[in-house]
């Protein structure tokens, strides 16, 4: 459906989409000082409302941020957040419509992609999005978790004030020590603030600590311990929500500091990258489990001429793929990609993909090859498949390690 009015709003309309948002979540609606930090996190121009007649029943918002891609380039992205319909208007296109415009905006503004994570996974593929990148849950049973003689140690652990370390400490390590591997989403300014608010309003106090090397700073954790059940029968729970390393004595270090929390029963750590191999610092490799496997990025190449020619690729013969998007028909044609790069070109496609699909693999998480085999790339040319995996392969498997 096209005929809904969907339209910018200024800023005394984003109180009324935060309480929208928060309500299709069933959240609470922010008051007071919380809605005035929360509204100071709104990008300007940057939220949609969708109207009938004055009043609101949709929204889609996004903040402006920026892809790491193979290769070490960084593209403009808009990092999409805080989506609802009104449950009485639900499934009547109003999303649909709400995302039409985004992706139309979006790419006139110079973003490369767009990117989200999915409150249910059946939503966002009609739109072009396509799971990027994946993450996993790591669970540490904590009095199992001694450390493995010969892991890499040195240097020393401090908790620091969150309010400082959030306000610049973290920030600036963050920009030095995590933003290289593919995937890594740019955090915006306001992004370290609303880190906080959410773990106040969850209620337990968060905890940063910071590993110094021989040459300073260069690693940190943040995590909230939480106590479920009464008195000496609960279960106590460390919750990393961020860990970032320079070094392996540092990743070592960290680790092995969450388990070294006294009164904690598990360390859990959620999404994290599918290739750290926590379960090798410890004596006991069962002590560390690791599973839901799940989608962490869905990424939207909202300009796929500049996103195919700004990453990187593998040594491999020059395939022809073909790209077809139904939202932004000017994504739609032919591209040859190669060692040296890729554009548009006239030649026939030997492989042919949806722009969702073309997303799965653009940052290397799953081979062009493994989703042909599930029908998601139509093989004109069987050869080409081969050419296309050493092409889109990365050096290291992408993952953003950013929530929002
Ligand atoms: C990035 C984020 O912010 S994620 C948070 C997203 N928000 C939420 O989950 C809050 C609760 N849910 C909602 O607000 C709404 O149900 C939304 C936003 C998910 C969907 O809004 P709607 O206006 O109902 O979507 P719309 O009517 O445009 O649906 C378009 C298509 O998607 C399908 N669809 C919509 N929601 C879902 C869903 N949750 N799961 C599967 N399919 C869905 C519809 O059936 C429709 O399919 P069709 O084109 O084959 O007919």
């Amino acid at each position: 459906m096209t005929d809904h009015d969907v339209r910018v709003l200024d800023s005394s309309q984003l109180r009324d989409a935060h309480r929208l948002f928060c309500a299709t979540l069933h959240f609470k609606p922010l008051e007071g000082e919380h809605w005035a930090q929360a509204a100071q996190t709104y990008h300007p121009g940057r939220t949609f409302g969708a109207f009938d007649g004055d009043a609101m029943i949709g929204t889609a918002s996004s903040f402006a941020s920026g892809l790491r891609v193979p290769g070490g380039a960084v593209v403009p992205m808009a990092a999409v957040s805080r989506v609802g319909v009104r449950a009485d208007r639900t499934r009547r296109g109003i999303l649909s419509a709400l995302m039409r415009v985004q992706l139309e905006d979006v790419r006139s503004q110079g973003d490369v992609a767009a990117s989200l994570r999915a409150s249910e996974s059946g939503i966002y593929g009609r739109f072009g999005y396509g799971v990027a990148t994946r993450g996993q849950t790591v669970r540490i049973e904590r009095r199992r978790a001694a450390p493995r003689a010969g892991v890499p140690s040195g240097g020393e652990v401090r908790l620091v004030d969150p309010e400082v370390a959030l306000d610049g400490l973290l920030p600036t390590l963050f920009e030095r020590i995590a933003f290289e591997t593919p995937g890594a989403v740019v955090r915006w300014p306001e992004y370290w603030g609303s880190m906080s608010r959410r773990a106040a309003k969850e209620g337990d106090a968060l905890v940063v600590a910071v590993h110094a090397g021989a040459d300073g700073d260069d690693g940190y954790a943040i995590y909230q311990v939480t106590r479920t059940g009464h008195g000496l029968s609960g279960k106590c729970e460390l919750v990393v929500h961020d860990l970032w390393a320079e070094t392996p004595e540092s990743r070592a270090d960290l680790w092995r500091f969450t388990c070294d929390v006294d009164l904690v029963d598990e360390v859990v750590a959620p999404l994290r990258p599918l290739e750290e191999p926590v379960e090798l610092l410890f004596a006991d490799r069962r002590a560390v489990s690791v599973n839901e496997v799940v989608d962490e990025t869905w990424l939207r190449l909202v300009d796929v001429p500049a996103a195919l020619a700004t990453r990187a690729y593998g040594d491999a013969p020059d395939v022809v793929i073909g790209v077809r998007d139904a939202l932004l028909s000017d994504n739609d044609g032919n591209y040859r990609v190669g060692a040296g790069g890729a554009s548009r070109t006239d030649s026939a496609a030997q492989l042919e993909v949806d722009v969702d699909t073309l997303a799965m693999a653009y940052l290397g998480d799953v081979r062009l090859s493994t989703l042909a085999s599930v029908g998601r790339v139509r093989v004109a040319d069987r050869d080409a498949l081969a050419s296309a995996d050493a092409l889109f392969c990365a050096q290291a498997r992408p993952w953003a390690g950013t929530f929002f």
